[in-house]
């Protein structure tokens, strides 16, 4: 299928525009953050304070000579782009940098005691211990009563309104409020997606954030391998702390404790979840390019190979959807099966709209959706999408 023209790139150096705020004013901000995190001493706190005045005024400086992964960051673009007001660069590209220079700061990778520290330890246990999560562990206890069916629903609603992180599960996909204008779930792919699960092979999941998101993904996977929906789950994370709250290897351990220890139903999830882990049939994969500042048209080969023979891959989050699609301004209505043509096999998307990064919506969704709210939908969390291309890295009829 061919591949529509590209969309200009987004780029950071647009005052009033959405990725300028978070590069001028969130990025400082989860520095103040970090900073009050831990007892940092005077060594990482000043190198906060440098990179506080870099990331705002200054411009990119290659890693460290010694750093492991500098050749790495070269080849992804850090060469070529020293020098360059971090504004200028490709949005996705500085923000991505910005993590792995805040990691930096805090000697996340040097030798020393405080080697492998998470910076965003504390908030993500916070949001971990919640009681919401309590909530919606309690929850499961209803669904048990269910038809499979709604069941189905449940969870998969629970993991898709779980990258908004304030929401409990919901049995409908819908629950807009009477009157809205436009619904809060923009597509709606659900059903293409069950079809894709055949009972048997390994479903990847690209994972987004910890705690609250983590947990409703971790008993969607539960469900899956418990119905014989499939029978294995490759489920990838960050090598490192990234983007504040998304998920590393730790934080999967910690969630499933966490669901394990937690009353009632949630408990026997828990188990499950502990005995795949054991057999080899839910594995955690931190790849490096899970946190590259690239998207997934330059997946590299060993990736292409697993996503190609998994029977289908769910790509959870905003940022994850943003370099499946491409980080550009496309127009809306641009078809998510145009845009996803490339990907190795078939692809889920479940995401709520936090970027002004869209594609395969219906022009009428659009009208509305710009009637009702301006531009704020694509960026306030309040809407979502499940978006299905099955037959991408598949051979097409003769
Ligand atoms: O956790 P998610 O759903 O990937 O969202 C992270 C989001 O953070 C932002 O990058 C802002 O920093 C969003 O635009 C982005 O895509």
């Amino acid at each position: 299928m061919p591949t529509p023209p590209a969309a200009p790139l987004l780029l950071g150096n647009e005052p009033g525009s959405f990725p300028h705020s978070v590069l001028a004013e969130r990025h400082p901000a989860i520095i103040r953050q970090v900073r009050d995190s831990f007892p940092y001493g005077p060594g990482p706190r000043r190198a906060l304070d440098a990179l506080l005045a870099n990331c705002t005024r200054g411009v990119v400086e290659p890693l460290p000579a010694g750093a492991h992964d500098r050749d790495r960051w070269d080849d992804w673009g850090a060469a070529s782009y020293a020098g360059r007001s971090w504004f200028d660069l490709p949005w996705l590209w500085s923000e991505s940098w910005f993590y792995r220079c805040l990691l930096e700061a805090v000697g996340y990778f040097a030798p020393g005691a405080w080697q492998g520290v998470d910076p965003f330890r504390p908030a993500k246990l916070r949001e971990l211990d919640a009681p919401e999560t309590d909530r919606e562990l309690a929850a499961l206890d209803a669904l048990a009563d269910l038809p499979p069916a709604d069941r189905d629903r449940a969870l998969l609603a629970g993991s898709l309104w779980g990258n908004r992180a304030d929401l409990g599960f919901r049995l409908s996909a819908g629950g807009t409020g009477p009157g809205a204008a436009v619904p809060d779930l923009v597509a709606d792919d659900s059903d293409a997606f069950w079809a894709l699960l055949p009972g048997s092979g390994t479903l990847c999941l690209v994972a987004d954030n910890a705690g609250r998101e983590l947990v409703p993904d971790l008993l969607l996977i539960a469900h899956l391998l418990e119905q014989g929906r499939i029978d294995r789950v490759v489920l990838h994370v960050k090598p490192y702390p990234y983007y504040v709250s998304d998920a590393t290897t730790a934080d999967v351990l910690d969630a499933v404790r966490r669901i394990g220890a937690a009353p009632g139903a949630a408990a026997s999830y828990g188990r499950v979840l502990w005995q795949a882990m054991t057999e080899g049939r839910l594995v955690p994969r931190a790849h490096a390019f899970s946190a590259a500042p690239l998207p997934f048209a330059e997946l590299p080969g060993d990736l292409r190979e697993e996503f190609a023979s998994a029977v289908v891959t769910v790509v959870k989050g905003d940022l994850n959807y943003r370099r499946l699609v491409g980080d550009r301004r496309w127009p809306p209505t641009t078809p998510f099966a145009d845009v996803t043509a490339r990907f190795p096999g078939p692809v889920v998307a479940l995401r709520t709209l936090k970027s002004d990064v869209v594609t395969g919506l219906d022009p009428a969704t659009v009208k509305a959706l710009d009637a009702a709210e301006g531009s704020r939908w694509r960026t306030g969390g309040t809407h979502a999408l499940i978006q299905v291309n099955a037959t991408c890295g598949r051979p097409g009829p003769e």
